[in-house]
């Protein structure tokens, strides 16, 4: 399954080649989804030529309160997927091989105490300029891993805590809640050490990764939901005693624009980074 918001340039070249080596040559994967995930771009059209199953995130939530970003993607792609194990793979990749989908599964298929399995990879930075080799996952080296080091240090042997590309077994993926935004990695660590214990989870080399980096403003608030993310969890288990969540508000300063303030050359941009969540599929299923 694959989320995919505003990824026309990628999600095509990443289905065909899911499609040509793991459901033509060999019969290895039963259905490709394709997430569209609010994308004003091409995005599904692309996935459906391509050979996608394509759901609408908006659509299969219907009924229920907006929730915004990834997970909530994520949360809906699970409820249509049918296979009893599904592989997440982001829909930004470029240089996309078939082994990232035989890498998840390989765990999964040859050892039935393995529930989850999550990738790994080296991480280029890439600019137009030049590239940085392990200059990449930013928000996993300066934030995401030293938090882990410092709260969950269980988890702190995930080469790639934040990774995009992991696979689950479907009923364990669906015992666990659904955190909004891009909390959805960190939280389903934590919350799968806690249903299942570390001795279930697994991670493949997947050699190296290659994807569309976002800008460090972007990076910021990316950051900031984690960080939330992470509050609920340390919330939960009775660390934060604090019985009112934090401020959603992160303030950011951007130079220049229409609302830049005299003498500062920078405009103040506040966001909205709180973040919530969907209750397991599990429990939906059993009150419908
Ligand atoms: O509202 C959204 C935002 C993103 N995506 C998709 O989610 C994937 C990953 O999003 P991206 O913005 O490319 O995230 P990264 O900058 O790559 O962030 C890394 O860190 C995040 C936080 O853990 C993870 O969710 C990502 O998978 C991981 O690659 C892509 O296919 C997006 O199109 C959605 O479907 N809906
Ligand atoms: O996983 C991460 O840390 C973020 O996706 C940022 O990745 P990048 O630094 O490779 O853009």
């Amino acid at each position: 399954m694959l989320p995919a918001r505003n990824e026309q340039e990628t999600v095509g070249e990443i289905v065909r080649t899911i499609r040509r080596h793991l459901v033509e040559r060999l019969p290895l994967v039963d259905e490709v989804i394709v997430v569209d995930s609010r994308s004003c771009d091409a995005t599904a059209r692309v996935a459906g030529e391509a050979g996608a199953r394509v759901v609408d995130q908006d659509q299969l939530t219907r009924g229920l309160p907006r929730l915004e970003g990834k997970g909530d993607a994520l949360w809906a792609g699970l409820a249509a997927a049918r296979g009893d194990i599904v592989a997440f793979i982001d829909a930004d990749l470029r240089e996309f091989q078939p082994h990232f989908v035989t890498g998840l599964l390989g765990p999964l298929l040859t050892d039935p105490s393995v529930v989850y399995v999550k990738g790994f990879y080296h991480r280029p930075l890439e600019s137009s300029a030049d590239t940085e080799r392990d200059g990449g996952g930013r928000v996993t080296e300066l934030m995401a891993r030293p938090l882990l080091n410092l709260c969950w240090p269980e988890l702190a042997g995930f080469v790639q805590p934040l990774a995009g590309e992991y696979a689950g077994r479907r009923d364990v993926l669906e015992q666990l809640p659904f955190v909004s935004g891009y909390g959805v990695e960190l939280a389903m660590l934590i919350d799968l050490l806690e249903t299942v214990g570390l001795d279930a989870l697994a991670q493949v080399d997947l050699g190296e990764r290659h994807h569309r980096h976002q800008s460090t403003e972007a990076l910021g608030r990316m950051s900031a939901q984690i960080l939330y993310t992470a509050w609920s969890r340390l919330h939960r288990q009775g660390i934060v005693p604090d019985p009112e969540p934090p401020s959603g508000a992160l303030t950011q300063f951007r130079r220049g624009g229409a609302q830049a303030l005299p003498g500062l050359d920078r405009e103040v941009v506040v966001h909205d980074v709180a973040v919530s969540e969907r209750p397991p599929l599990a429990q939906l299923r059993v009150v419908s």
